[in-house]
């Protein structure tokens, strides 16, 4: 798989040289390349922004230095883009999306900035690639920055080879097998830690009756926490 960034704020992409990502790209099972927006300005300031038509408050990201963008990473590889561009105002990022982007042999992340990109490069883009704008959650970032960084260890562990264990995939939370339950809590020795004991049954070797515990207490963590996982 490619992975192509591009942002104002190349540096922000140092991590994911690091742990499972890092040893991805290492291997060559992951191609990242990381671009500057401001390469394709070309004023003085290198400036990506302007004031939005229309009025109000904030900035908008200049469709040119994008398009140009795009021209140049359209030339850089023969794999067909599949373009992501985080946002608030974007479908959820779900383990189901996760797992369909890890089957794409390009990915293309678009950061925005200030207010957002200027409408008609998603518009444009969309005419000759996939586009897929993703929220990470309601909430507002300053930029595409770190929800790249979270899409891309969500997408990147899931590509065969990557994970030691693949069976490690299939009982977290949200995974395809359970995707309608949270994870069940997790214990690891010592036994006893500050007076606190691991539940016994998790030590009777009974494998049947520890995943119906595990089941029960899946069920029991997502009533409390995601009602809206059980349809309630
Ligand atoms: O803030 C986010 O993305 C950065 C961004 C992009 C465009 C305009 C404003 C902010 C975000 C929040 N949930 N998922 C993504």
């Amino acid at each position: 798989m490619r992975l192509d960034v591009v942002s104002i704020f190349p540096d922000y992409f140092a991590p994911l040289h690091l742990s499972l990502v890092g040893k991805a790209i290492a291997s060559g099972r992951v191609d990242l390349a990381v671009h500057d927006l401001r390469s394709w300005t070309h004023d003085r300031h290198h400036t990506t922004d302007d004031t939005p038509y229309g009025g109000g408050a904030g900035m908008v990201m200049k469709p040119e230095p994008w398009g140009e963008a795009l021209d140049a990473l359209e030339q850089a590889s023969d794999l067909p883009m599949t373009i992501v561009v985080p946002t608030p105002a974007g479908q959820p990022f779900t383990q189901a999306l996760a797992y369909e982007l890890a089957t794409r042999p390009r990915l293309v992340f678009a950061c925005g900035r200030y207010e957002g990109i200027d409408q008609r490069v998603i518009d444009y883009a969309t005419d000759t690639y996939e586009v897929i704008e993703v929220s990470l959650g309601d909430y507002v970032l300053n930029g595409g920055e770190v929800a790249v960084l979270a899409i891309t260890e969500a997408v990147v562990r899931l590509l065969p080879g990557v994970i030691g264990n693949p069976d490690s995939l299939l009982e977290e939370s949200h995974s395809e097998g359970n995707e309608q339950l949270l994870e069940y809590p997790n214990y690891t020795k010592p036994p006893i830690w500050r007076g606190r004991e691991v539940p016994e049954v998790l030590l009777s070797g009974n494998h049947a009756v520890i995943a119906r515990w595990r089941q029960e207490q899946a069920t029991a963590r997502t009533r409390a926490r995601r009602p809206d996982l059980l349809g309630e």
